[in-house]
Protein backbone atom coordinates (compact mmCIF):
# COMPACT_ATOMS: atom_id res chain seq x y z
CA UNK A 1 0.00 0.00 0.00
CA UNK A 2 1.18 3.58 -1.03
CA UNK A 3 0.70 6.34 1.33
CA UNK A 4 1.28 10.23 0.22
CA UNK A 5 1.07 12.38 3.04
CA UNK A 6 0.70 16.04 2.97
CA UNK A 7 1.77 17.76 6.15
CA UNK A 8 3.78 20.64 7.76
CA UNK A 9 5.51 18.04 10.15
CA UNK A 10 6.43 15.07 8.22
CA UNK A 11 8.96 14.33 11.16
CA UNK A 12 6.31 13.32 13.37
CA UNK A 13 5.23 10.53 11.02
CA UNK A 14 8.75 8.39 12.33
CA UNK A 15 5.81 6.98 14.79
CA UNK A 16 4.00 4.78 12.01
CA UNK A 17 7.47 4.82 9.68
CA UNK A 18 10.35 3.66 12.19
CA UNK A 19 8.53 1.73 14.75
CA UNK A 20 6.68 -1.68 15.63
CA UNK A 21 4.24 -3.57 13.16
CA UNK A 22 4.14 -0.41 10.44
CA UNK A 23 7.92 -0.01 10.90
CA UNK A 24 8.85 -3.58 9.76
CA UNK A 25 6.18 -2.96 7.01
CA UNK A 26 7.56 -0.46 5.64
CA UNK A 27 11.11 -2.32 5.59
CA UNK A 28 9.81 -4.98 3.92
CA UNK A 29 8.07 -3.30 1.23
CA UNK A 30 4.26 -3.92 2.08
CA UNK A 31 3.81 -0.03 3.24
CA UNK A 32 5.40 3.20 1.29
CA UNK A 33 4.72 6.80 3.08
CA UNK A 34 6.14 9.71 1.22
CA UNK A 35 5.81 13.49 2.06
CA UNK A 36 4.99 16.44 0.95
CA UNK A 37 5.38 19.40 2.25
CA UNK A 38 3.45 22.74 1.64
CA UNK A 39 6.18 24.91 3.33
CA UNK A 40 8.45 23.22 -0.05
CA UNK A 41 5.75 25.25 -1.84
CA UNK A 42 6.75 28.66 -0.90
CA UNK A 43 8.21 31.47 -2.83
CA UNK A 44 8.53 34.11 -0.01
CA UNK A 45 11.53 34.86 1.98
CA UNK A 46 9.50 34.30 5.47
CA UNK A 47 8.33 30.83 3.61
CA UNK A 48 4.78 31.21 4.76
CA UNK A 49 2.51 28.62 5.07
CA UNK A 50 -0.65 30.04 6.81
CA UNK A 51 -2.91 32.84 6.11
CA UNK A 52 -5.39 35.36 7.92
CA UNK A 53 -9.04 34.15 7.61
CA UNK A 54 -11.75 36.02 5.82
CA UNK A 55 -14.50 37.41 8.16
CA UNK A 56 -11.75 37.92 10.79
CA UNK A 57 -12.01 35.93 14.38
CA UNK A 58 -9.02 34.22 16.53
CA UNK A 59 -6.23 31.86 14.67
CA UNK A 60 -4.46 31.19 11.22
CA UNK A 61 -5.53 28.89 8.46
CA UNK A 62 -3.49 27.32 6.04
CA UNK A 63 -2.31 29.18 3.05
CA UNK A 64 -4.13 28.35 0.09
CA UNK A 65 -1.29 28.38 -2.46
CA UNK A 66 1.06 26.29 -0.89
CA UNK A 67 -0.98 23.13 0.01
CA UNK A 68 -3.05 23.09 -3.40
CA UNK A 69 0.48 22.67 -4.79
CA UNK A 70 1.08 20.16 -2.57
CA UNK A 71 -1.60 18.25 -3.18
CA UNK A 72 -1.38 18.33 -6.80
CA UNK A 73 2.77 17.16 -6.51
CA UNK A 74 0.90 14.37 -4.66
CA UNK A 75 -1.49 13.26 -6.86
CA UNK A 76 0.88 13.61 -9.65
CA UNK A 77 3.02 11.16 -7.90
CA UNK A 78 0.47 9.10 -7.09
CA UNK A 79 -0.57 8.67 -10.98
CA UNK A 80 -3.87 10.00 -10.67
CA UNK A 81 -5.42 6.72 -9.19
CA UNK A 82 -5.14 7.96 -5.57
CA UNK A 83 -8.45 9.07 -2.87
CA UNK A 84 -7.11 12.50 -1.25
CA UNK A 85 -8.79 12.25 1.48
CA UNK A 86 -8.32 15.27 4.27
CA UNK A 87 -8.96 14.76 8.41
CA UNK A 88 -10.80 16.50 10.62
CA UNK A 89 -13.67 16.36 13.24
CA UNK A 90 -15.95 17.43 10.59
CA UNK A 91 -15.46 14.00 8.52
CA UNK A 92 -17.19 10.71 8.41
CA UNK A 93 -16.52 8.72 11.84
CA UNK A 94 -13.70 6.28 11.40
CA UNK A 95 -14.29 2.54 12.56
CA UNK A 96 -12.99 -0.65 11.69
CA UNK A 97 -15.60 -0.92 8.55
CA UNK A 98 -14.45 2.44 7.10
CA UNK A 99 -10.60 0.90 7.81
CA UNK A 100 -11.55 -2.26 5.74
CA UNK A 101 -13.02 0.36 2.98
CA UNK A 102 -10.23 2.93 2.95
CA UNK A 103 -7.47 -0.58 2.85
CA UNK A 104 -9.25 -1.59 -0.65
CA UNK A 105 -7.57 0.67 -1.92
CA UNK A 106 -4.18 0.81 -3.38
CA UNK A 107 -3.04 4.53 -3.12
CA UNK A 108 -4.31 7.30 -0.59
CA UNK A 109 -2.86 10.62 -0.30
CA UNK A 110 -4.02 12.14 3.63
CA UNK A 111 -3.97 15.60 4.23
CA UNK A 112 -2.99 16.44 7.52
CA UNK A 113 -4.06 20.15 8.20
CA UNK A 114 -2.60 23.03 10.79
CA UNK A 115 -3.87 25.75 12.69
CA UNK A 116 -7.80 26.33 12.63
CA UNK A 117 -8.58 24.46 9.15
CA UNK A 118 -8.16 24.65 5.43
CA UNK A 119 -10.16 26.97 2.61
CA UNK A 120 -13.45 25.39 1.63
CA UNK A 121 -13.01 25.45 -1.50
CA UNK A 122 -9.39 23.11 -1.01
CA UNK A 123 -12.36 20.78 0.43
CA UNK A 124 -14.38 21.33 -2.50
CA UNK A 125 -12.20 21.28 -5.25
CA UNK A 126 -9.18 19.11 -3.79
CA UNK A 127 -10.33 16.71 -1.35
CA UNK A 128 -12.33 13.49 -2.37
CA UNK A 129 -13.51 12.36 1.21
CA UNK A 130 -12.91 13.45 4.80
CA UNK A 131 -12.69 11.70 7.82
CA UNK A 132 -12.74 11.98 11.90
CA UNK A 133 -10.78 9.63 14.31
CA UNK A 134 -13.37 10.98 17.15
CA UNK A 135 -15.05 13.78 18.30
CA UNK A 136 -12.42 15.70 19.67
CA UNK A 137 -9.94 18.22 18.49
CA UNK A 138 -6.33 17.87 17.80
CA UNK A 139 -3.75 20.68 17.51
CA UNK A 140 -3.16 19.24 13.61
CA UNK A 141 -4.23 16.26 11.62
CA UNK A 142 -1.21 14.51 11.32
CA UNK A 143 -2.01 11.91 14.93
CA UNK A 144 -5.08 11.32 12.81
CA UNK A 145 -3.49 10.50 9.76
CA UNK A 146 -1.16 8.24 11.95
CA UNK A 147 -3.65 6.60 13.33
CA UNK A 148 -5.50 5.28 10.25
CA UNK A 149 -2.35 4.92 8.08
CA UNK A 150 -1.69 2.03 11.50
CA UNK A 151 -5.04 0.77 11.34
CA UNK A 152 -5.41 0.14 7.32
CA UNK A 153 -1.89 -0.99 7.74
CA UNK A 154 -2.49 -3.61 9.52
CA UNK A 155 -5.04 -5.46 7.17
CA UNK A 156 -2.40 -5.17 4.45
CA UNK A 157 -1.92 -8.59 3.82
CA UNK A 158 1.74 -9.93 5.24
CA UNK A 159 1.86 -6.52 7.59
CA UNK A 160 0.20 -8.57 10.89
CA UNK A 161 2.24 -11.79 10.02
CA UNK A 162 0.83 -13.97 11.81
CA UNK A 163 -1.06 -16.06 9.64
CA UNK A 164 -4.44 -16.31 10.90
CA UNK A 165 -4.42 -12.47 10.96
CA UNK A 166 -5.69 -12.43 14.80
CA UNK A 167 -7.37 -8.69 14.52
CA UNK A 168 -9.76 -9.73 11.78
CA UNK A 169 -10.86 -13.20 12.17
CA UNK A 170 -14.87 -13.63 11.95
CA UNK A 171 -14.43 -15.39 15.97
CA UNK A 172 -14.43 -12.14 17.27
CA UNK A 173 -14.97 -9.37 14.40
CA UNK A 174 -17.64 -7.01 15.84
CA UNK A 175 -16.67 -7.60 19.17
CA UNK A 176 -14.27 -6.34 22.05
CA UNK A 177 -11.22 -8.50 22.69
CA UNK A 178 -11.45 -10.95 25.64
CA UNK A 179 -9.15 -10.88 28.43
CA UNK A 180 -5.64 -11.70 28.16
CA UNK A 181 -3.20 -13.92 30.73
CA UNK A 182 0.61 -14.38 30.34
CA UNK A 183 3.08 -15.17 33.30
CA UNK A 184 3.28 -15.69 35.94
CA UNK A 185 0.28 -17.99 37.03
CA UNK A 186 -0.57 -15.68 40.36
CA UNK A 187 -0.16 -11.81 40.44
CA UNK A 188 -0.94 -10.66 44.40
CA UNK A 189 -3.48 -13.77 44.86
CA UNK A 190 -5.07 -13.28 41.39
CA UNK A 191 -4.82 -16.47 39.22
CA UNK A 192 -4.74 -17.09 35.74
CA UNK A 193 -8.61 -18.97 34.87
CA UNK A 194 -7.60 -22.40 35.08
CA UNK A 195 -9.48 -23.10 31.17
CA UNK A 196 -6.41 -20.92 30.05
CA UNK A 197 -3.76 -23.25 32.01
CA UNK A 198 -5.25 -26.88 30.47
CA UNK A 199 -4.72 -27.71 27.25
CA UNK A 200 -7.87 -28.00 26.06
CA UNK A 201 -7.90 -25.72 23.04
CA UNK A 202 -11.83 -26.08 22.32
CA UNK A 203 -12.39 -25.31 25.92
CA UNK A 204 -10.53 -21.97 25.41
CA UNK A 205 -11.82 -20.89 22.42
CA UNK A 206 -15.25 -21.31 23.64
CA UNK A 207 -14.08 -19.45 26.87
CA UNK A 208 -12.67 -16.14 24.97
CA UNK A 209 -15.48 -15.92 22.59
CA UNK A 210 -18.07 -16.27 25.76
CA UNK A 211 -15.51 -13.51 27.26
CA UNK A 212 -15.72 -11.11 24.08
CA UNK A 213 -19.50 -11.17 23.70
CA UNK A 214 -20.02 -11.13 27.82
CA UNK A 215 -17.96 -8.28 27.44
CA UNK A 216 -19.30 -6.56 25.00
CA UNK A 217 -22.72 -7.18 26.14
CA UNK A 218 -21.60 -5.32 29.25
CA UNK A 219 -19.50 -2.24 28.46
CA UNK A 220 -20.63 -1.81 24.18
CA UNK A 221 -24.47 -3.04 23.93
CA UNK A 222 -24.45 -0.70 21.09
CA UNK A 223 -21.40 -3.13 19.15
CA UNK A 224 -23.26 -6.29 20.21
CA UNK A 225 -27.04 -4.56 18.70
CA UNK A 226 -25.00 -4.89 15.20
CA UNK A 227 -24.03 -8.36 15.38
CA UNK A 228 -25.59 -11.20 13.89
CA UNK A 229 -24.89 -14.11 16.53
CA UNK A 230 -24.90 -17.66 15.35
CA UNK A 231 -26.66 -20.52 17.61
CA UNK A 232 -22.88 -20.78 19.36
CA UNK A 233 -22.42 -17.31 20.30
CA UNK A 234 -26.13 -16.93 21.35
CA UNK A 235 -26.17 -19.91 23.51
CA UNK A 236 -22.61 -18.51 25.14
CA UNK A 237 -23.58 -14.79 25.52
CA UNK A 238 -26.40 -15.95 27.34
CA UNK A 239 -24.76 -18.24 29.82
CA UNK A 240 -22.74 -15.29 30.23
CA UNK A 241 -25.46 -13.23 31.07
CA UNK A 242 -26.95 -16.03 33.43
CA UNK A 243 -23.89 -15.91 35.47
CA UNK A 244 -23.32 -11.68 35.48
CA UNK A 245 -26.66 -10.12 35.39
CA UNK A 246 -26.23 -8.25 38.56
N1 LIG B 1 -10.64 14.60 15.59
C1 LIG B 1 -10.01 14.51 14.38
N2 LIG B 1 -10.17 13.51 13.50
O1 LIG B 1 -9.41 13.79 12.42
N3 LIG B 1 -8.77 14.95 12.56
C2 LIG B 1 -9.11 15.42 13.77
C3 LIG B 1 -8.62 16.67 14.34
O2 LIG B 1 -8.95 17.02 15.46
N4 LIG B 1 -7.81 17.40 13.54
C4 LIG B 1 -7.29 18.66 13.98
C5 LIG B 1 -7.09 19.58 12.83
C6 LIG B 1 -7.53 19.24 11.57
C7 LIG B 1 -7.34 20.13 10.51
C8 LIG B 1 -6.71 21.32 10.76
CL1 LIG B 1 -6.47 22.42 9.44
C9 LIG B 1 -6.26 21.68 12.02
C10 LIG B 1 -6.44 20.78 13.06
Amino acid sequence: MWVGVVSLFPDMFSAVTDHGVTGRAVKQGLLEVDFWNPRDYTHDRHRTVDDRPYGGGPGMLMKVEPLRQAIRSARAAAGGSARVIYLSPQGRRLDQAGVRELATRERLILVAGRYEGIDERIVEADIDEEWSIGDYVLSGGELAAMTLIDAVARLVPGVLGHADSAEEDSFTAGLLDCPHYTRPEQIEGRRVPEVLLGGNHEAIRRWRLKQALGRTWLRRPDLLAQCQLNSEQQELLAEYIRENDT
